[in-house]
């Protein structure tokens, strides 16, 4: 996969230099002007995935340089770096599609997981997810969406049948059937696909701030909100927003993006000002909604809302014969991206493959497959090559009851928390997990934040807020 492209449009050399240094090759590719004009030019030959640009440059506006990029590409996420005095000038700017802004001077901290969620939005934007009955697009950025069995053949049906109707989706899967690839093919099909998409984990980001992040805040609107804030709401206006992980959002959430898509207006927190919106909205999950709904910790008539029409990934392993092709498919692909020969996969190798339970889906088959061919000398992938759990007897297997020493330090730590009188156990057990899993990995990883969110399957930005809220320094 090619590294994500920065593009930094700066007079100050100092602020060049420092994004080159905080976001290192081969992670990233960092290209920089100095000028409006260089950097307008570099925009229409390398078309980076996201831009940063001051607000105030020699030649001209900031301001006026971000409008012409999005002229050229209206779907280029764009950060303007402001001083004080130009921030209530930036704020403007995101009313008109801008990204977001962060103001002089700046911490690598503030900005790093801005840079990552406006190339993560870029990525989901413009990255062609090519279904099979599209023609075929001979580009190195397409993702190929799989799939000959029925239930993937209803799936690219629906997605043709809904993609241009301006109704809600609702997107239901096991985690990494593909729900993302879903809501990308749905946009680039829809007659929004010019115009800004943008992506919310609704898992990821703390109750108070996703009510900022949504439907942004006036200044003064509570302690820290020292600028006004726009929301995503207000920047999708006419775009398309989509909300993963949305059975994961608390119930005083729920009733608020409930009346937003019943009224089509809000206010943003603190403001009294309706402002009205047209925002098509893709939702995901992998919760049982139904149930959550029956245990009343989902609302149902968001779920009506929501579900104008809904799409169901099946998982892998009810996928039957589109596992072997999977499987063929991505040892071809991988085996090009990482300059390793490959002929043929031996059949044990296959037949192995092919029995495993897939918990973790398609992303978990990539996953093994990277691996697999990593380890692989010669170009016959025999079955040595597999990961170890492959190779595991299923005794030891961390799931099976016999090897109890992590349960039971689990619910000695449970148990500690009862007695704590705390009312956070779930988010207590999960941040210590989450700890301990992601400073393994981390670790195993040497620090590489890219292979460490694909190891653990998760995004970039997420593991990176996920850092952020556990005091997690980098390795
Ligand atoms: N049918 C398919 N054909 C080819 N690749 C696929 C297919 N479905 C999913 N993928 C790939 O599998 C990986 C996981 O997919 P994706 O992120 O869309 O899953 P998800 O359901 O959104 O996962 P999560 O619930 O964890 O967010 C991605 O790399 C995606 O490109």
């Amino acid at each position: 996969m090619t590294a994500p492209t920065l593009l930094v449009i700066d007079d100050d050399p100092l602020i060049l230099q420092c994004m080159k240094l905080c976001l290192p090759e081969p992670d990233y590719t960092v290209l920089v002007a100095s000028t409006a004009e260089h950097g307008i030019n570099i925009f229409r030959q390398s078309r980076p995935d996201a831009v940063l640009c001051d607000i105030q440059l020699p030649d001209r506006s900031g301001l006026a340089a971000a409008s012409e990029l999005r002229e050229i590409d209206r779907r280029i996420p764009v950060i303007l770096i402001t001083g004080h005095g130009t921030a209530e000038t930036a704020i403007t700017a995101m009313s008109n599609g801008a990204f977001d802004y962060v103001t002089k001077p700046f911490e690598p901290d503030e900005i790093l997981p801005l840079i990552d969620s406006a190339l993560e939005t870029s990525r989901m934007a413009r990255r062609p997810a090519v279904l099979p009955s599209d023609k075929p697009m001979h580009t190195a950025a397409a993702d190929q969406v799989l799939g000959r069995c029925d239930a993937m053949v209803e799936v690219f049906r629906s997605i043709g049948r809904v993609a241009s109707k301006d109704v809600a989706v609702l997107i239901l899967g096991e985690t990494g059937t593909g729900k993302e690839v879903v809501a990308r093919a749905i946009y680039q099909h829809s007659h929004r696909h010019d115009q800004v998409f943008h992506a919310i984990n609704c898992a990821a980001i703390p109750e108070n701030l996703l009510e900022s992040e949504l439907f942004g805040h006036e200044k003064g609107a509570f302690t820290g909100a020292d600028q006004r804030r726009i929301g995503k709401f207000e920047i999708c206006d006419k775009g398309t927003l989509f909300l993963d992980e949305i059975g994961d959002m608390s119930p005083v959430m729920q009733t608020k993006l409930l009346r937003v898509l019943q009224e089509k207006e809000f206010e943003r927190v603190g403001g009294s000002k309706p402002i009205k919106t047209d925002v098509r909205i893709l939702a995901a999950t992998n919760r049982d909604l139904e149930s959550a709904i029956g245990d009343g910790s989902f609302r149902s008539d968001l779920f009506y809302r929501l579900n104008e029409f809904t799409i169901r990934l099946p998982p892998m392993r009810e996928r039957g014969d589109d596992v072997p092709l999977m499987i063929e498919h991505f040892f071809s692909a991988f085996a090009r991206q990482l300059g390793k020969e490959f002929i043929s996969i031996a059949p044990e190798t296959m037949q192995s493959l092919c029995q495993h339970h897939w918990p973790g889906n398609v992303r978990e088959l990539q996953g093994v497959i990277k691996q697999t061919l990593l380890k692989a000398s010669g170009p016959v992938i025999v079955p040595a090559f597999l990961p170890p759990s492959f190779h595991r007897d299923p005794k030891h297997d961390i799931t099976t009851p016999s090897s109890s020493d992590w349960r039971s330090d689990l619910s000695r730590l449970i148990a500690s928390r009862l007695a704590a009188g705390s009312f956070s156990i779930s988010s207590d057990i999960h941040d210590e997990v989450d700890r301990v899993l992601i400073e393994q990995v981390l670790k195993a990883t040497q620090g590489n934040l890219s292979e460490a969110s694909a190891r653990l399957g998760i995004s970039r930005p997420t593991l990176r807020s996920r850092l952020k809220q556990l005091g997690l320094t980098r390795h």
